[in-house]
Order: structure tokens, then C-alpha cells, then sequence
């Protein structure tokens, strides 16, 4: 897997990060994408990075299998354009960040310790990547 993390600063006292790889189809339909009209897949690498300064009962930031399953159950081995999430905005690595953060952030806000995603880096290709970071 790939082990480099754009750095973020913060002042948490848990940094944890859950990477994860899952196979995906998609097409951006737009002339100007060009081959990308056309449906190809990827093998998608995200790493999601969870902040926080408190521990749950179990002593988890939050359960790293919980994390995977939020993303990995959803879109490995989908067509990511049939998703309704991704009906107005196509599923370029940008918007897919921006959802993936979104599913995570409010799963996080419903739990006891309340913990924090900073960063989602989503990597399309082995030289194209994309890193998303929420406005404060
Ligand atoms: N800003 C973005 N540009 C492109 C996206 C995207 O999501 N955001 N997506 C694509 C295509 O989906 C394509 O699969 C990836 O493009 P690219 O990096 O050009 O892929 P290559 O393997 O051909 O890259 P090389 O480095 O030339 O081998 C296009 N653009
Ligand atoms: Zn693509």
C-alpha cells in the first residue's frame, strides 16, 4: 500500500489512518474528458485520516473494520455513475473524495467520543491522486 501522507497539521492527540483498495468502474460524460467517456476501471487506494483527543469504550479512535466497510461495502465492484450520490456531480477522484468524506464525517458525529476526518486522499491511478480536506 502506499505510505505517503500529505501532511496535516492538528493538535489531537490520536492520529489514526485506515487505507484501503476497492475495484471500481466509471466514465465521466463529458466531451471534454475524452477517453474517459468511455466506462474504465480503477483500483481505487484511499486513506482516510480520523483526528481526535478521546477514546470510545473499546479504546478504538473508531474501529478500523467499521471505516473500510462505510466505503469498501458500498462501492467495490459498482459502476460508481449509478450511484445517486454521483447522478449531478460525475465521479471524478475530486467528487468521490468529497462524498467519501461526507459518509464518514457523519457516521463519526453519531458516535460517543465524536472523533474528527481531516483528510481523504483518493488515489485514481498510480500517478493521479487527489486529497480533500474540509473547510473549518
Ligand atoms: N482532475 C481530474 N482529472 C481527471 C480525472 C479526475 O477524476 N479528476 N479523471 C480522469 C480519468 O478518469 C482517468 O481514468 C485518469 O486519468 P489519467 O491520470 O490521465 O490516467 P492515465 O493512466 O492515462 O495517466 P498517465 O499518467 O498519463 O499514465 C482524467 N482526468
Ligand atoms: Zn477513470
Amino acid at each position: 500500500m502506499n505510505t505517503y501522507f500529505p501532511f496535516t497539521p492538528h493538535a489531537f492527540r490520536y492520529e489514526l489512518h485506515k487505507e484501503m483498495h476497492l475495484s471500481a468502474a466509471h466514465f465521466i460524460p463529458a466531451e471534454s474528458a475524452g477517453k474517459c467517456q468511455r466506462i474504465h476501471g480503477h483500483t481505487y487506494q484511499i486513506d482516510l485520516m480520523i483526528v481526535g483527543d478521546e477514546l470510545d469504550a473499546n479504546g478504538f479512535l473508531i474501529d478500523f473494520k467499521l471505516l473500510k466497510s462505510i466505503v469498501h461495502d458500498r462501492y467495490d465492484h459498482t459502476l460508481l455513475n449509478e450511484h445517486p450520490e454521483f447522478r449531478v456531480l460525475h465521479p471524478t477522484t475530486e467528487v468521490m473524495a468529497k462524498t467519501i468524506y461526507t459518509f464518514i464525517q457523519e457516521y463519526l458525529d453519531g458516535t460517543s467520543n465524536k472523533p474528527s476526518c481531516l483528510q481523504v486522499i483518493v488515489r485514481e491511478t498510480p500517478t493521479s491522486y487527489v486529497v480533500y480536506r474540509p473547510k473549518k
